[in-house]
């Protein structure tokens, strides 16, 4: 059994047991040796001006849609603010060696400089620099192994054996890559699945349009190949056109699956089109009447995921998931995972930590979501983690509760409590009660007092006794 599953509150999970679906989130616990797939690409404007030009360039879209004009402006605000708050979210933390004012320094040193913006002069500045600067001084944040360099140009892109028709396309659209495009891209042609975290009017579509029609290829009439999901029908028309510019001249096929079309779509039996744009709803409903076959599915992105998740559409998802039986590649772009949502995509190893991530979502009594992404891997503690969701009151399938628990030692300690928030004050309860055992063996003189520090090991001596570990295993003060 290999279920890709969510957790929001309560569980949700592939129906039936599928072996062929993919760990698109691998755990990617320290002893794992194994590559992660998975890639996390997270971008933000660069200080002011990248704001104001990130703004234009989404107000210039707004011009041709003015009934968006009030959401979106919404959405700007939202997902600025929660892109400068997600640096502290551990779920999303990535790879920033150092911090921003040494980003500053960056900038300072270029000062100097004529900043050269061509091609060339991109080019060799990347170069003098290497991909690590490139990032910082791009705002890109990147969780991963083996992360290939990202482009300052979309010249460069021409070293991975794409279409020439495509890139010579994107190049006419576009002068040069924004961040997101600067690494997401390159991550995508090396058959990486990738989450996308870049604020609105960021050039995300393209970011994963271009490398699935790189990696398509031509186009073949063995039926679709890939899937792209977005939440409402008007997103899912601008990934098409999108996707249209993006292929003109070359043969591969775009279909945008709409309330009129359904009947054609599934006439032409999808075998002269290569990727298949649709909202959940849409799709989930050709599915369940079956019209479409999307055996042939070996790319998903999920666009907008962020809102997809919030608004319910999991059980959509699954059942597109388990409809690609054969995918090999599910890619996420969202503009913010945040605010109220954790999504854990590695397991957390215990259910104490489990509660302190989810812990974010639901402070001072507001409620929140969390997604947990779990592969057979992690069955060992699954079922703890599951009492504790089923403990909040939120439905836990029955046969999770069958899974063989962890042997008392290794298990952390259970929780029982109705609600997250109580649960948590108990632990920082037990958190005050365990920093004042350790307080009274530092100070205790008598014989008693050396004793039990000799066998606990002194604090936060790795293999001390029970309570010596339980010192550093939860932190659930703010
Ligand atoms: N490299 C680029 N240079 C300049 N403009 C670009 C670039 N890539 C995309 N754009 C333009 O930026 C605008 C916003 O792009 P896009 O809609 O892809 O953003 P997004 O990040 O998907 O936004 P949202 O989160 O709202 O969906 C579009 O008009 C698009 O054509």
């Amino acid at each position: 059994m290999d279920p890709f599953a969510l957790l929001r509150g309560g569980l949700r999970f592939d129906k039936e047991k599928d072996d062929k679906v993919r760990q698109i989130f691998e755990a990617d616990s320290e002893d794992d040796d194994s590559t992660s797939q998975t890639l996390v690409v997270k971008t933000k404007p660069k200080g002011k001006k990248g704001r104001e030009a990130s703004k234009r360039r989404h107000d210039d879209r707004d011009d041709d849609d003015d009934d968006d004009e009030d959401e979106d402006d919404g959405a700007e605000d939202v997902h600025q603010d929660s892109s400068d708050e997600e640096d502290d979210d551990d779920e999303l933390e990535v790879d920033l060696d150092e911090d921003e004012d040494e980003d500053d320094d960056d900038d300072e040193e270029e000062d100097g400089e004529e900043e050269d913006d061509s091609v060339e002069g991109r080019l060799a500045k990347a170069k003098r620099i290497g991909p690590k600067k490139v990032r910082k001084q791009h705002q890109i944040q990147v969780k991963g192994d083996d992360v290939p360099p990202p482009v300052v140009a979309f010249q460069q892109l021409s070293d991975y054996d794409v279409p020439k028709v495509v890139l010579s396309n994107l190049c006419k659209m576009h002068e040069k890559p924004t961040p997101i495009q600067m690494q997401a891209i390159p991550a995508m042609l090396k058959k990486r699945d990738v989450v996308g975290i870049a604020p609105t009017g960021s050039g995300k579509t393209c970011a994963f349009s271009f490398p699935l029609l790189a990696n398509l290829g031509k186009h073949d009439d063995s039926g679709i190949r890939a899937v792209v999901v977005a939440p409402t029908p008007e997103l899912a028309f601008q990934i098409k056109s999108e996707l249209e510019l993006l292929s003109r001249g070359s043969k591969l096929s775009i279909q945008l699956l709409t309330k009129a079309n359904v009947g054609n779509v599934a006439k032409a039996r999808q075998r002269s089109h290569d990727i298949l744009v649709s909202t959940p709803r849409r799709l989930v409903y050709c599915l369940s009447k079956g019209l479409i076959d999307l055996a042939k599915v070996s790319w998903v992105v999920i666009d907008e995921a962020d809102t997809l998740f919030e608004n319910g559409y999991e059980t959509q998802l699954d059942e597109i998931l388990h409809a690609c039986a054969n995918r090999e590649h599910v890619s996420l772009f969202s503009a913010t995972m945040g605010v109220n949502l954790v999504i854990n995509f590695d397991f957390p190893p215990s259910a104490n930590e489990y509660i302190h991530r989810v812990g974010r979502t639901g402070r001072a009594g507001r409620t929140g979501t969390a997604i947990t992404f779990f592969t057979t891997r992690d069955a060992p503690i699954l079922r703890s983690i599951a009492s504790v969701i089923r403990a909040s009151g939120c439905d836990v399938p029955d046969w999770i509760f069958q899974l063989p628990n962890l042997p008392k030692k290794q298990r952390s300690r259970t929780v029982t409590r109705a609600t997250i928030s109580s649960s948590a004050a108990a632990m920082m309860a037990d958190k005050a009660k365990r920093r004042a055992w350790a307080e009274k063996q530092r100070a205790g003189k008598g014989k008693k007092a050396k004793r039990g520090k000799k066998k606990s090991g002194g604090r936060g001596g790795g293999g001390g006794s029970k309570k010596g570990k339980k010192q550093g295993a939860v932190d659930l003060a703010e």
